[in-house]
């Protein structure tokens, strides 16, 4: 077919594209059509062109071509005419014919399309049956699924009409809903807004973080410069110590000059005294000298006289001649006896001109070497009292270097976050030999502490080891920063920690009585109470609540109350332990006592020692049973700054750490022990979980966990007491305790935080 086109659009093509060829043949049937030109005339015949069919039009226009001329005689005419036409007629049968063959060839093509068409088909056809087959086939699957499908329908139809009375109820549920949603979206737009605050809150509190972490960097670079200060520091207070001992020595040689010349100036004194005496009585000799000399005198000028009188009378009796020899000699004697007795007496009054002389001599020197010695007293008097001074200062200056030193380790220990660990070791009784030594020098000095055991020896340090010989004082020298920070608004919580009998006890309580035996708590009572009043003059005024409990078997035990039968139909409700958002605790029923005065304190701690020794009585055997806390509630305002402190100091005296198998216990004392451990193995439980920063601390598994909560996180301040009996049968109970407490000593549990707030901003 495509080739009988293109034969045709061929002929087409070469028509038109022969323009002038196509005007030519136009011409020439024009001429041929009109046939006009006279015969006689007419030129010879074109030479003739094969005639151009385009189409079916041309053949129709050639057959109803007319014959043309109105002379019906111009039979030369209509002949050539007809010739023409004839040709025409020629040329069109044989474009039919090509075109008859075209078509063939067409035919011809077009039949072996459609066999390979029919073909096709009866494929096709073939094809479709066996599609009708499997469609048939489906048909039924599908008619089978369109039962089942029924019945599924009839299902579903029910379970739509379920569904749509739930939809109703659902409806009914969503106008609810709607409602609530309307209240939602009201909560959710306050959210919004709350969100926003928050925001900003978040916004103040990351810039504040941001603030915080520079403070934070400040503060480590402040700890480095402490440290290095703290270095500085100890080199000073080397150099003081130096320098105070060799004013100390310096101060004893002046003390010693100055007893001497205090002696001297005694001495010289009394010399002053007696030598005034002396001359006192030396005036007086010499005034009785002088009368003396003056009666002397008066008696030899008398004498004299007499002498004058008695030559007088010699001479009288001489010249009177009546006088006898005898009375001559003895007037003679008389005379020469009272000249040697005026001799005698000059004699003498020389010698105590002389004597006089050398006691005025002696008074002067006497009057000089006082007024030397009072003047050279002077002297040393000003060199003691600025030596004095110079010691004052020094020991003035070693004090706040020491005060310093202290308050550098408090602000590193703090910076640091540890939990600190004292070790206490008690003395031997008698019959007792002992298992523990410590390091003599190095850096250990005072920290370290060694046991033997089984021939093998065990170290430990600690952030300090009290040995046997320190004293209660020692021991509370140690903790008083740390009770100070009770006042200062720290949570402090100090633990005691240990077998029966190892002095946890007598660390904490002691005898309240004795001023050498008194413990941590009157102690530190004490000095929160002198430190209060000390502070009253930079405006603090303090308010102290007190409450002591004890934890036996899970059962807390209200130790100061005063009605005991009354109270002891206490019931599940008593003694709830609670914590509030500032992290302060309340337990139920139990008594707070106001503390006003120190007295208080001891008849406090008188009542409590009884309520526990009751207790032991009618609860457990041995005080080493239970756990007594020991609870100071400081409440702070400063009057003038308008600033605020609470402040909470906790004193555990926990029960023996023993094992079961030492405790060798058994029925409820077996259940006692297992108490006992359970509640302190909560205690290690929560420290160790603090200390690895656990998303979930376990405070609520043991009643002391949970009562200690708030005291017991990052930001409180807390030391255990680690308590050793030294004698060789414990050692085995002790190695136990001392490493409990050096993996308490590694842990961190935070910075501590001082709880303050302004007055106005509650
Ligand atoms: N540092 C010490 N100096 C003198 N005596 C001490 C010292 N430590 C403990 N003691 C004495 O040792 C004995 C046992 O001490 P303490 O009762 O304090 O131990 P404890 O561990 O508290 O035992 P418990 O839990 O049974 O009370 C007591 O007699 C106590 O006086």
């Amino acid at each position: 077919m495509s080739s009988a086109r293109g034969a045709r659009s061929g002929m087409l093509h070469h028509k038109e594209n022969n323009p002038a060829e196509g005007q030519a043949g136009k011409r020439q049937r024009t001429a041929a059509g009109t046939g006009r030109q006279p015969l006689a005339s007419a030129p010879p015949p074109p030479p003739e062109e094969p005639m151009v069919f385009a189409g079916r039009e041309d053949v129709d226009a050639l057959l109803t071509e007319k014959m043309k001329g109105k002379n019906k005689m111009d039979y030369k005419g209509k002949s050539e005419q007809m010739m023409e036409y004839i040709k025409k007629l020629r040329a069109c049968i044989k474009w039919l014919l090509e075109r008859e063959d075209a078509n063939l060839a067409e035919i011809g093509k077009l039949s072996g399309l459609l066999e390979s068409a029919e073909k096709q088909h009866s494929e096709i056809v073939a094809e479709l049956k066996n599609s009708i087959e499997e469609t048939k086939s489906i048909n039924e699957e599908l008619q089978k699924q369109y039962a089942s499908l029924q019945q599924t329908l009839k299902m579903v139809e029910a379970e739509k009409m379920d569904a749509l009375r739930a939809l109703g109820d659902e409806k009914e549920a969503r106008m609810d809903v709607e409602s609530s949603k309307n209240e939602i979206l009201e909560d959710l737009k306050k959210a919004k807004l709350e969100e926003k605050r928050l925001n900003d809150q978040i916004k103040m509190l990351q810039d504040t973080n941001r603030r915080l972490q520079e403070y934070n960097t400040s503060l480590q670079q402040y700890n480095c410069n402490l440290q290095a200060d703290t270095t500085k520091n100890s080199e000073t207070i080397a150099k003081l110590q130096k320098e105070k001992n060799t004013m100390v020595e310096t101060m004893n040689g002046l003390k010693d000059h100055a007893n001497s010349v205090k002696m001297q100036l005694d001495l010289a004194k009394s010399l002053q005294n007696e030598a005034a005496k002396q001359k006192n009585d030396l005036l007086k000799e010499v005034e009785g000298l002088r009368m003396e000399l003056q009666h002397v005198r008066e008696d030899r000028d008398s004498k004299s006289a007499q002498v004058d009188s008695l030559m007088f009378e010699i001479g009288t009796y001489k010249e009177m001649t009546g006088k006898t020899v005898m009375d001559l000699d003895s007037a003679m004697i008389r005379t020469s006896a009272l000249e040697e007795t005026c001799s005698s007496q000059r004699e003498t009054i020389r010698t105590l001109e002389i004597k006089l002389a050398a006691a005025d001599e002696r008074l002067k020197r006497s009057d000089l070497t006082a007024s030397e010695t009072m003047t050279e007293f002077e002297n040393q008097k000003k060199l003691l009292e600025s030596a004095l001074s110079r010691l004052e200062e020094a020991e003035q200056q070693i004090l706040d270097g020491e005060k310093l030193r202290k308050k550098l380790h408090n602000t590193i220990l703090e910076l640091k976050g540890n939990i600190r660990v004292f070790c206490r070791v008690r003395p031997l009784l008698p019959n007792e030999s002992g298992a523990v030594s410590y390091p003599k020098s190095g850096e250990n000095l005072g920290r370290g502490i060694e046991l033997i055991h089984n021939a093998q020896a065990y170290s430990f340090t600690f952030d300090k080891v009290f040995d046997h010989s320190a004293s209660q004082q020692d021991v509370f020298i140690e903790i008083s920063q740390l009770v100070q920070s009770a006042l200062d608004g720290y949570k402090v919580c100090i633990f005691a920690y240990g077998q029966t009998g190892s002095g946890k006890t007598y660390t904490m309580m002691g005898n309240p009585e004795l001023d050498d035996k008194k413990g941590l708590i009157p102690r530190s009572l004490e000095q929160i109470f002198q430190a209060s009043q000390s502070l009253n003059s930079q405006g603090w005024k303090y308010k102290m609540q007190a409450s002591m409990l004890e934890i036996y078997n899970e059962t807390i035990r209200d130790l100061l109350v005063t009605n005991r039968i009354n109270s002891q139909d206490g019931g599940s409700s008593k003694y709830n332990i609670k914590h509030d958002a500032n992290g302060n605790t309340n337990v139920s029923d139990l008594t707070v006592v106001d503390v006003i005065s120190i007295n208080e304190v001891s008849s406090l701690l008188r009542r409590a020692a009884q309520s526990r020794s009751v207790g032991r009585t009618q609860m457990n055997e041995e005080s080493s049973r239970s756990h007594c806390v020991f609870t100071l509630r400081i409440f702070g305002v400063n009057e003038g700054t308008d600033q605020q402190v609470q402040g909470v100091l906790n004193l555990i005296d926990l029960a023996g750490s023993e094992r079961l198998n030492k405790s060798g216990a058994t029925g409820d004392r077996l259940k006692e022990t297992q108490a006992i451990n359970k509640s302190l193995s909560c205690l290690s439980d929560v420290i160790f979980s603090i200390a690895k920063k656990d998303e979930h601390v376990p405070f609520r598994n043991s009643k002391l966990t949970y009562l200690l909560q708030p005291c017991l996180g990052g930001d409180s301040k807390t030391l255990m007491f680690v308590n050793l009996s030294p004698e060789v049968s414990s050692t085995g109970e002790s190695i136990c305790s001392l490493r409990f407490a050096a993996r308490v000593n590694s842990c961190e549990i935070g910075i501590p935080r001082r709880q303050t707030q302004m007055r106005n901003s509650q």
